[in-house]
């Protein structure tokens, strides 16, 4: 138990910054959670069936006994410092329990968020053993949940073996230290869950180098943390001298180094993703130019969106039971019931919380939804609380600068709801469609809508407006472009070019040819 020798191998948290450093292409989980990383691409790719909720898999089990025995191993072993952090972290955080705080809103919404963590965990390869929720009106500075419920939580844990804590927020370094000091387990938050699951499921050199980008982000703020938290807990982990090693972090000059190395790699990475934009925008503009329109399908994480893609083009994207199955947006072309061409593009899903550095790295996959000339918001009829998922999204297209253009929200899976649920559903939202990509209900009325909404050739009316509504040549300047205005005796005729689907209001006006 003495040869845990300080200072003769590299600190655990260098061993992060290494590893986020050095995996460039290859793999942008830079600091993989969960141990599924890898092995759950695999699967995918051998059988796109699986259920990412079912942890029982065979394959899988095999690997965790092993890594549980292994574990036993390492307690007992005193070269603790030669395992490396990625064995460290994939031999430890498996077994999670999620907390949360309730504080605002009602203890329903709070239950939603937590069962939203636990899919989240799940899909990033963890098994949730237990989700607590404290009510109290601020998470606690220090600890996150108050002094007494973390003692509770840390009986928890050991009780259930758990060995890592997920807290439903974006947890302050200091805050998860604390919190760790109690519970005596590995702590991590939200945030650090979903950058983990988009480092598993980044396919093109974009999204990975985007993914990146966000995890150096998050990681930055938090260098002394993991250095601190982790060799205190390695003292932990093999019983011995642990004040001794509780106290070694690594150095200010080496986290300066550190620190200034993850700047240089960030300012690579961004003019990466930089180079990317002009491809992005010429294809784009090779859209516009030949004047094809543009549908981007958009919603919540596993809403159905790939699915509704692939019922409306047959177009074979990866659709799966677990969220942000899809990272990096297919195009497709598809056509309105009349024959006209317009292009349909699959996003990155939402989530609640969205970390605002995968916003910022994603912007540009973004813009694709803040392009469009039709967003299709696709919502998961069956989710127990879908306004504040449609709330979610909203918000992000805002932070896009998406929310001019035309929206249709399309209820999907209704084959999974009752006619009573659809009756709320309809209150929410009066016009919404109910499709289900799985049945192909509803989905002629999307694509009508779709058609609708799609900018036509313009048509010219000629109206002749009464005097008293300058309301109506006011909006035939704003829909469309007057092209002559003349004042007759009985009223103003106005000769305009306007697309016919927004020129409702300036029919009763027109002139008869
Ligand atoms: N019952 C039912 N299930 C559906 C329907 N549409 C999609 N699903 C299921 O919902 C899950 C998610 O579907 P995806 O198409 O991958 O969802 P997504 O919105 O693209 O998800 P991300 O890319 O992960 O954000 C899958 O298990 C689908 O089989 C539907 O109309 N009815
Ligand atoms: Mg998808």
């Amino acid at each position: 138990m003495s040869d845990t020798t300080p200072g003769t191998s590299s600190t655990p948290a260098e061993d992060v910054v290494n590893r986020v450093l050095a995996n460039d292409a290859s793999r942008a989980s830079g600091y993989a959670i969960f141990p599924a990383s890898g092995r759950a691409d695999a699967l995918q790719r051998e059988d796109p069936d699986r259920n990412a909720f079912s942890v029982d898999s065979d394959g899988e089990q095999f690997d965790r006994e092993d890594r549980a025995a292994l574990r036993r191993v390492q307690g007992l072993s005193t070269e603790l410092e030669d395992v490396t952090e990625v064995e460290y972290r994939q031999l430890r955080l498996e077994n999670v329990v999620l907390i949360g705080v309730h504080s605002g809103g009602s203890l329903a919404e709070a239950e939603t968020s937590l069962r939203e963590l636990a899919a989240l965990a799940e899909t990033a390869g963890a098994r949730v053993l237990d989700g607590l929720l404290q009510r109290r009106p601020h998470p606690d500075p220090s600890t996150y949940f108050g002094r007494g419920k973390a003692q509770e939580l840390a009986d928890v844990v050991a009780a259930l073996g758990a060995d890592t804590v997920i807290a439903d927020t974006e947890l302050a370094p200091s805050q998860r230290r604390a919190l760790e000091d109690v519970v005596k387990v590995k702590v991590i938050d939200r945030t650090a869950v979903i950058l983990d699951i988009f480092g598993q499921h980044a396919k093109t050199r974009e999204g990975k180098a985007q993914v990146e980008l966000a995890q150096l982000q998050y990681l930055l703020p938090r260098l002394r943390g993991w250095g601190e938290s982790m060799s205190r807990q390695a003292g932990g982990q093999v019983g011995s001298a642990g004040a001794g090693m509780g106290s070694r972090g690594p150095g200010e000059t080496k986290i300066e180094l550190d620190r200034r190395r993850i700047h240089t790699r960030m300012a690579r990475l961004r003019k990466q993703i930089k180079g990317f934009a002009p491809a992005r925008e010429a294809k784009r503009a090779n859209r516009g130019r030949r004047a094809i329109p543009s549908v981007a399908i958009a919603g919540y994480t596993n809403a159905g969106k790939s699915s509704l893609l692939n019922r409306i083009t047959r177009a074979g994207v990866l659709v799966e039971n677990a969220l942000f199955a899809t990272l990096d947006p297919t195009v497709r072309r598809s056509q309105t019931p009349d024959g006209r061409v317009f292009t349909l593009a699959d996003t990155v899903g939402f989530v609640r919380n969205l970390p605002h550095q995968l916003v910022e790295a994603f912007r540009s996959t973004l813009e694709e939804v803040a392009k469009a000339d039709v967003i299709v918001h696709v919502v998961d009829a069956s989710h127990p609380d879908p306004g504040s998922q449609i709330a979610t999204v909203r918000d992000v297209i805002g932070e896009v600068d998406g929310r001019a253009i035309p929206e249709i929200v399309a209820f999907n899976k209704s084959d999974l709801v009752t006619e009573d649920e659809l009756l709320v559903l309809r209150g929410l939202e009066p016009d919404a469609v109910f499709v289900s990509a799985r049945t192909g209900a509803g989905i002629d009325e999307l694509l009508g809508k779709i058609s609708d909404l799609l900018p036509k050739p313009e048509i010219e009316y000629e109206l002749l407006v009464p005097f008293d509504r300058g309301d109506v040549v006011a909006l035939a300047h704003d829909r469309g472009r007057v092209l002559s205005l003349d004042y007759e005796e009985d009223g103003t005729r106005v000769r305009v070019l306007v697309d016919p689907a927004v020129s409702d209001p300036l029919r009763p006006f027109v002139v008869p040819a």
